[in-house]
């Protein structure tokens, strides 16, 4: 999943971007010397006068590069008020695909896709060393210990989560890597550079700094040196937008600053699954945190086969959203509910529905559930089951399934916490990170545990 920046208003046809922590963190540039390497100072004094220079144009006049808890960040170099443009970074000093020397872009096939082009062009850039156009930026992106997207979790470490949604999609996200690296092997041997040499380790690392830090637009995935710096926090209304006409990159500010003010962006409404795949990161008490349950018809059920042909004949078009993963038929994704829900939103109608169908117990309920979904818009058994002791049953069954994942999440977060992390800084951030992930999930099961508890005493 990449980050989309949003449409800017005064576009004139514009595509959304992404790059793929509450307010309450706010660094200090000036202040917080300890924390502004000699590496940050370089990149205030210089990195913004090449970019400058590269495009033609002033980038930013309003921040400065800096270091946060975060890794590096931008901040308010001056007072900023509220609708200020922070910055705008011309498509021409963005790495996208088509940057990609032709003599090795006409060797690759459609099978590789825009995330595995521009990571490739990293590698490419990177091997150039400063002979590169783009060193000063290329040399700026961070090295692979300081990425901790799950893909490069190992086995060990990726048993953390194997509770969570996340530990299949990372299996995925890591073979889809795989696949486009051997479509890239495969005709790198006519490669006119040393990227013949490329390994599969480089290029999941290069892959990992596209997800972390690329945007869409209508060049396809591009890196837009600069604005990547900016870190995320979910509860903001600043995102990087994309100004199709004038072709370029700007971020509005959404609040007053004062100088020395860390400056995020929200880079979507992501949970902590989608933040840990694609940018290394949690936030504790996410929103955006969600659950995949499934469930099963049981095959010893003896209505199994007209359950499943039911089932099956459900219309419903399932909407996905940013977070939402592989999608199955029998999967469902659990939001957090809040306390004075009347209507369970956050359950989704489809998961109720599925209980019902599970819950019934004969031949002539399962017809009569068809017809009434046939009769109306063909969505299944979204009302209340008319006879209670079975409404009753179908969501004392979701209530079973709810109070097993919650038992599951809190053992395994038990173990967690009891087991102490290897000496390494970073084994210790991992059991953080998966610690946050599946803690976010059981609040979230919680709540919905609650929902239906309170539903089922209401029958
Ligand atoms: C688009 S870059 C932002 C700039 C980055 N800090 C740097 O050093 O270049 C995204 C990366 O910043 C870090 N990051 C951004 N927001 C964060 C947050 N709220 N908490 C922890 N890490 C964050 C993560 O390492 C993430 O992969």
């Amino acid at each position: 999943m990449l980050l989309h920046s949003v449409i800017s208003t005064n576009s004139l046809w514009a595509r959304s971007q992404r790059p793929i922590l509450p307010s309450l963190f706010r660094c200090s540039c000036k202040s917080n010397d300890a924390f502004t390497s000699v590496s940050s100072r370089e990149d205030c004094n210089d990195f913004l006068p090449w970019l400058g220079n590269k495009a033609g144009c002033e980038i930013s006049s309003l921040l400065s590069i800096g270091k946060s808890a975060y890794g590096r960040a931008l901040c308010a170099a001056k007072d900023i008020q509220s609708g200020d443009c922070l910055l705008k970074v011309p498509y021409s000093v963005q790495l996208a695909p088509d940057n990609l020397p032709p003599g090795i872009a006409c060797l690759l096939g459609d099978e590789v896709g825009d995330v595995a082009k521009v990571a490739l062009l990293i590698l490419y850039e990177k091997q150039l060393g400063k002979k590169s156009e783009w060193a000063p930026y290329i040399s700026r992106l961070p090295l692979p210990a300081d990425m901790h997207s799950s893909v490069f979790w190992s086995d060990e470490e990726l048993e953390m989560i194997r509770l969570s949604a996340l530990y299949e999609e990372t299996l995925k996200q890591k073979k889809q890597i795989e696949k486009h690296f051997f479509a890239v092997k495969l005709v790198s041997d006519n490669f006119p550079t040393r990227l013949q040499n490329i390994t599969l380790q480089d290029f999941t690392y290069a892959y990992g700094l596209v997800t972390s830090r690329a945007w869409v637009s209508s060049r396809g995935v591009s890196m837009i040196p600069f604005a990547d710096f900016l870190n995320h926090d979910g509860t903001l209304d600043s995102y990087v937008l994309s100004d199709e006409g004038r072709q370029h990159s700007e971020v509005i500010a959404d609040r007053d600053f004062a100088p020395g003010d860390e400056v995020l962006i929200r880079y979507g409404k992501f949970s902590n699954a989608t933040l840990l795949l694609d940018f290394g990161f949690t936030v504790s008490c996410n929103c955006y945190d969600q659950v995949r349950v499934e469930l099963n018809v049981p095959q010893h059920n003896a209505l199994y086969t007209q359950k499943l042909e039911v089932l099956g004949r459900d219309r419903t078009p399932r909407i996905k959203d940013d977070n939402e993963f592989t999608y199955y038929e029998n999967s469902f994704t659990i939001r957090e509910v809040g306390s004075g829900s009347r209507w369970g939103k956050g359950i989704p109608q489809s998961l109720r529905a599925f209980a019902r169908i599970m819950a019934c117990d004969s031949q002539q309920e399962l017809h009569d559930l068809a017809k009434e979904a046939a009769e109306n818009d063909g969505r299944l058994a979204r009302k209340p089951l008319k006879n209670k002791n079975r409404e009753l049953a179908a969501h004392q069954l979701l209530l079973s399934e709810m109070s097993r994942l919650i038992k599951d999440h809190d053992e395994h977060i038990k173990s967690l916490a009891s087991t102490p992390p290897t000496l390494r800084e970073k084994s210790a951030l991992r059991q953080k990170l998966a610690t946050d992930l599946l803690s976010g999930e059981l609040r979230v099961l919680e709540s919905a545990s609650a929902w239906l508890e309170s539903y089922c005493s209401r029958l």
